[in-house]
């Protein structure tokens, strides 16, 4: 039994339903992202086998892994096994690939990351091209476009795609949190758009349940949302770890109870999206089921103040995803 406490901790999200049928390979396993989020991978029931897949150590972090007192099995798998770790997946959580440093900007790590994504889209499309996909690899802007692109060209379904965002939601829960004096867990603050400060939009407006804000406190927390992801740079020298494989696990959980079946999952992501005019791909909240998205939510109503953030935010999201599809284009053999 997984001790009372900490099912507690995991009270919104973190489902305790005995059903544990699936596959989930986490890529990048072994990074400062990858660890906490295989952690908190196997303390998931509905997980029945959990494959860690790294450039390096990925067998040694399986072993740890292996230890923990709850039901799913865990094993790693080195460089030139790629193929076995996705064999049977349904879902596949990308963590692999560089982060940022102080100074830098997600976009600083397109060049390098680029290849990394497309090079495993290509195994995925041939492996477990039903899986479901979560990129949490920056720049996310423009790696859910190649994506989907490289499925594309190799038959696959880029419906299957999500960006993962949920630490902007989870932030924006927090501050408002914070702020109202009340328990993040209780919040949703839906944020929409895309991954990077110029792109992301949190709906203050439709926070539920509702929380009054003036004009002035909507201005600062949508920046500190926005540049959450620098501020930790700032602070530890590298990126969010942490909270990151929170989200991204409470994420995987959240396409886990759509995939049994359960009714009213919703949670946003980045994905390919007609919603927003301009754009071919947007994060919004979405409802999930047995295919992954079952219905876009759409980005609901807009104040004034959101409108404005928008136009300026599917400006920029038009040139990260221009890159992404034109970087997908030009690398087909
Ligand atoms: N979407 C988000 O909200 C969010 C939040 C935090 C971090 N990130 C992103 O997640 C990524 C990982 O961050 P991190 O802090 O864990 O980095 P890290 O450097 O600590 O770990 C990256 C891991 O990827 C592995 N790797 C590199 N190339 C690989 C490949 N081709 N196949 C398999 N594994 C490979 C490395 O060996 C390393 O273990 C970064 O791009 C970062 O920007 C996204
Ligand atoms: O900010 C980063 O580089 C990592 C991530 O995108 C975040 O928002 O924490």
């Amino acid at each position: 039994m997984i001790p009372s406490g900490l099912l507690c901790l995991f009270r919104r999200n973190f489902s305790v339903s005995l059903k544990n049928n699936y596959k989930v390979a986490v890529l990048g396993a072994s990074g400062g992202l990858g660890q906490p989020l295989a952690l908190l991978l196997k303390l998931n029931r509905m997980i029945k086998q959990l494959d860690l897949y790294d450039l390096v150590k990925a067998p040694g972090v399986a072993v740890d892994c292996s230890h923990i007192e709850t039901p799913p099995k865990c094993k790693g798998y080195g460089k030139k096994d790629l193929k076995k770790a996705l064999k049977g997946a349904h879902i596949v959580m990308i963590a692999a690939g560089l982060g940022r440093k102080p100074g830098m900007t997600r976009d600083d790590l397109f060049k390098k990351n680029a290849d990394l994504i497309k090079e495993i889209m290509e195994k995925c499309a041939k492996v477990c091209p039903k899986a479901l996909v979560g990129i949490i690899t920056n720049p996310v802007n423009s790696l859910v476009p190649i994506a989907c692109e490289i499925l594309k060209q190799n038959c696959g379904d880029p419906k299957r795609v999500f960006g993962i965002t949920t630490l902007d939601t989870c932030r924006a829960n927090t501050f408002v949190g914070e702020y109202a004096k009340k328990s993040p867990l209780d919040i949703n603050v839906p944020v929409i758009g895309g991954h990077s400060a110029d792109t992301m939009i949190p709906l203050f407006s439709q926070t539920t349940p509702k929380v009054d804000l003036c004009g002035e406190v909507v201005q600062k927390m949508t920046k500190r949302v926005q540049n959450a992801g620098t501020e930790v740079v700032k602070a530890k020298g590298s990126s969010s770890t942490l909270s990151i494989a929170y989200a991204a696990a409470r994420f995987t959980n959240s396409l886990l109870r759509g995939l049994k079946g359960e009714k009213n999952v919703i949670e946003s992501a980045y994905v390919k999206s007609d919603v927003v005019c301009g754009v071919s791909y947007f994060a919004t909240p979405l409802l999930l089921g047995k295919n992954g998205i079952e219905k876009n939510l759409g980005v609901g109503k807009l104040n004034k103040f959101e409108k404005k953030i928008m136009a300026k935010a599917v400006k920029a999201l038009k040139k990260n995803i221009d890159k992404g599809v034109k970087f997908a284009k030009s690398s087909k053999c």
